[in-house]
């Protein structure tokens, strides 16, 4: 993930943007400027999205982002807006740039209790930014549900106040903004949830800081988008077959649960394996047989069946977990799995059983020869890993993949795939009809079918977790995780089918 095009994708916690912020004023650009500029970009998208908005409340706090406000409240009164400006907390306490951007405004200050919310058709939420410190309580918060309440679309400066930006929090009250403008480069809260729904559109300005800040911050925390891992993206060569697409070797669940892992060997068959195996009981397989064709069907009734299956080095990429069960015999394919190493995808049943293991096997896990890919939604995730719900989403998931040494999808609408040296991408395409029952084997299917590929762990995961959600956007509302093969066969002929369009 070294490309030139990764960068535009990198996010920045507000504590990271305070040292890119830093960088420039080192760098010869006056922390004024960067105001102004910021002041800018917000006044450009006021203008932009709104432009028949003529009276205009801008609400500023104690710090730089209050700074802002004044700034932009100055630009738009210069345009002719009738602008109302009220202040949280004490002038005379302002200091540095925000001091210098308060006295330059040419307006009066409009008293908190007699502010107009009502006559405002449009407000700007100057009060907190990056330097949120705490959960939002006394007036603060009463002046946040007043905006929030009144009738106007809600503008936020660099983040909705009350929301933290490094974890999507918020502690106390929160402006539910319209949009947010931000600078530079989006934060971990604006995508991370519950924040992504107080945030409204997401727009990030340039605001001068020089993108060289970013490889001075070392940064390794990005959205999702393919300028990540195209370069790592299986294309077909002429001179391939089906064994160089790699072999993929999916455990079944018993008789009653097939579907599970079916979804996931069609998955995995349709990403691009070059052939796809289930295996299980005769019981099972004869249910399979019955609904695919293009799959193959291996016996394997007990664990040690399935250590000769795996004597076939061809077999190079193994997924369990979907319908699997957490019987004793689940349990001790599973230790075969975990003896084989083999490429790993482990979902659902798998990671139950992992959790029920006294170390949850991951000394096992980290002496595998390639990383181990784990998919656990939050449940599976709490029972693996325990409550770490203190930190943020991502942080969560970095402290899991250093813990297991295994790759770590943890799951959601805002899923978030990390990696034990410290990589770490938030995955924002995935829509809400996704939430649909045996979505989730499907995607386990989608990695394996791209690790088959000797696509890397870390990059198959966030591909297939792109590629998961595109498979539904394409497909929309109504979607079953059946559907999502159909998806995922379109999203795949048109961004990856040598048309050039990713
Ligand atoms: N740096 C730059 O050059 C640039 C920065 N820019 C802008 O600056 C913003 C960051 O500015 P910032 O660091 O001053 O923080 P900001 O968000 O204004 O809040 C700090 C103040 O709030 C207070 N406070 C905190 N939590 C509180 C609570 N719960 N309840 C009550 N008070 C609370 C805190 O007080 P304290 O925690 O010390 O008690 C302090 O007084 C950034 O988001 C962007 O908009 C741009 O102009 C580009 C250039
Ligand atoms: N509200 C949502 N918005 C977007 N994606 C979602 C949402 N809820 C779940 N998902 C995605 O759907 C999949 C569900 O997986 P999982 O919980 O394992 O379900 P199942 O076990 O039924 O397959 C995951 O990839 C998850 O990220
Ligand atoms: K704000």
């Amino acid at each position: 993930m070294t490309q030139a095009t990764a960068l535009a994708h990198i996010l920045l916690t507000p504590e990271e943007m305070g040292k890119a912020d830093q960088y420039a004023i080192q760098h010869g650009t006056p922390g004024y400027t960067l105001m102004l500029a910021a002041g800018e970009r917000i006044l450009e998208y006021t203008l932009r999205t709104h432009p028949l908005s003529k009276t205009i409340g801008v609400l500023c706090g104690p710090g730089n982002n209050g700074g802002d406000g004044f700034v932009v409240a100055k630009r738009l009164r210069s345009l002719g807006k009738k602008v109302h400006v009220g202040l949280l907390g004490d002038p005379s306490k302002l200091t540095g740039d925000a001091a210098k951007a308060f006295s330059d405004w040419p307006g009066k200050i409009t008293p908190l209790e007699a502010f107009p919310f009502d006559n405002c058709d449009l407000l700007i939420d100057a009060l907190f930014g990056a330097g949120l410190s705490r959960g939002l309580e006394g007036t603060a918060a009463e002046l946040v549900g007043r905006m929030n309440a009144a009738s106007a679309p809600i503008i936020a400066v660099d983040l909705p106040s009350g929301l933290s930006g490094r974890t999507g929090k918020a502690e106390g009250a929160v402006v539910q903004a319209t949009a947010s403008v931000t600078f530079f480069r989006k934060k971990p809260g604006h995508l991370l949830l519950p924040g992504r729904e107080f945030c409204g559109d997401v727009i990030v300005g340039d605001i001068g800081i020089p993108q060289t800040a970013l490889t001075q911050l070392e940064a390794q925390l990005h959205e999702n988008h393919p300028d990540l891992w195209r370069a790592e993206f299986p294309s077909p060569s002429l001179t391939g077959h089906k064994y160089s697409k790699g072999h993929a070797l999916i455990l079944s669940g018993s008789e009653f649960a097939t579907g599970a892992s079916r979804l996931t060997a069609k998955a995995a068959l349709r990403t691009g394996a070059g052939l796809v195996s289930l295996c299980g009981s005769a019981d099972a397989l004869r249910i399979h047989a019955a609904h695919v064709t293009a799959i193959m069907l291996r016996p394997a009734e007990t664990a040690s069946d399935l250590k000769d299956l795996l004597d076939d080095a061809r077999l190079t990429t193994l997924a369990l977990g979907p319908g699997l069960g957490t019987s004793t015999d689940a349990d001790e394919k599973l230790t075969i799995a975990l003896r084989a190493d083999r490429r790993l995808i482990l979902d659902a049943d798998a990671l139950t059983l992992l959790s029920q293991r006294e170390d949850a096997s991951f000394a096992a896990l980290k002496a595998l020869n390639e990383p181990a890919i784990l998919t656990p939604h939050a449940g599976e995730f709490k029972r693996l890993f325990g409550d770490m719900s203190e930190t943020s989403k991502v942080e969560e998931a970095l402290e899991a993949a250093r813990q297991s040494g295994a790759i770590i999808v943890y799951k959601g609408a805002d899923t978030v795939i990390a990696a034990p040296d410290g990589r770490a991408v938030i995955n924002t395409n995935a829509p809400p009809c996704l939430a649909t029952a045996g979505s989730g084997d499907t995607l386990t299917g989608i990695i394996t079918g791209l690790r088959s590929q000797d696509m890397p762990a870390f990059e198959a995961a966030c591909a297939g977790v792109w590629l998961h959600g595109e498979a539904a956007n394409v497909l929309g509302p109504g979607l079953t995780a059946d559907d999502l093969e159909d998806g995922l066969k379109i999203v795949l002929k048109k961004r990856f089918g040598g048309s050039g369009e990713t």
